[in-house]
């Protein structure tokens, strides 16, 4: 399917990272597409994370384009980019929740930040409404991150991270640290507020099952650049041995025949 420019959502080009001596990007070119949920796979430090970085406006790159919801994202000023900002939501890997407030105040934060005006009741109801959203039952709302299991504070970031009815989610490795059925549990979950609220989705993961459960397409970053973009099975008719030896190794098998299993 061609896609015209309205339906891309994230746009990198050209895009190149540099660490003093370390080339960590070079030339790396990725389209996004609105209402997908992308996986971006890649050994370790391969630089997912600072590709995240830089489509977030987090990492100046060395060169490069980076687009996003139609707007340029190198050299905006802090107003502008705030204006940009609003309109997307971050699970960073750690959820990143403030220690010392409440779930219900983490996800009134960027309420507050954006919309100082919105009297505190509706505030209130607006953070209620995120938790319930992310499956968290009420009782959370009043509750600290260090009271929370891990599973619990996931969800709570992921309150925090759709506080804005943003449209585009990013995640990185969402279900890193949760057991199987808890990860199963939040990949549903990320499905389907991704469909229901029409989200588009930028996901790095190692989780395999994440990837055959929820990912429309996968993009893979090897030797400093987008190597492939496509469907799994894409992917795996590919002759690429990274590829070959994620997709088609014991773990990428055991990943496929769970989804086979649980599609029957
Ligand atoms: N601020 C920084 N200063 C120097 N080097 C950095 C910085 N951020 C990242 N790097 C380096 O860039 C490379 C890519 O890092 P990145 O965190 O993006 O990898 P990754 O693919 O997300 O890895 P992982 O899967 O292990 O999380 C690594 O070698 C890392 O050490």
């Amino acid at each position: 399917m061609q896609h015209g420019e309205r339906d891309i959502v994230i746009k990198v080009e050209g895009l190149r990272n540099v660490f003093g001596e370390q080339v960590v990007h070079d030339g790396l070119d990725l389209e996004v597409h609105r209402g997908e949920i992308l996986g971006v796979v890649g050994g370790s430090g391969s630089g997912k994370s600072v590709l995240m970085r830089s489509i977030i406006g987090l990492q100046t790159p060395s060169a490069g384009h980076v687009e996003v919801l139609g707007e340029d994202m190198i050299g905006r000023d802090d107003d502008e980019a705030k204006n940009i900002r609003r309109r997307w939501g971050i699970l960073f890997q750690n959820g990143a929740l403030f220690s010392t407030l409440t779930v219900a105040e983490n996800v009134q934060v960027p309420i507050r930040e954006y919309f100082p005006f919105i009297q505190p009741p509706l505030i209130d109801e607006i953070a209620s409404y995120k938790i319930a959203m992310s499956g968290l039952d009420p009782n959370a709302g009043p509750k600290y991150p260090s009271e929370l299991s891990g599973g619990m504070r996931k969800r709570a970031a992921l309150a925090r991270a759709l506080a804005l009815d943003p449209e585009l989610l990013f995640l990185d490795e969402p279900t890193a640290g949760l057991d199987p059925i808890g990860a199963a549990a939040f990949d549903d979950l990320i499905k389907s507020l991704a469909r229901k609220l029409d989200l588009t989705v930028f996901l790095i993961t190692h989780d395999l099952d994440t990837l055959h459960a929820i990912c429309d397409r996968v993009a893979v970053i090897a030797d400093k650049k987008i190597i492939a973009v496509g469907t799994i099975p894409e992917l795996t008719a590919l002759d690429h041995p990274w590829i070959e030896e994620y997709f088609s190794g014991p773990r990428g098998r055991a990943a496929l025949a769970s989804t086979a299993k649980k599609g029957d």
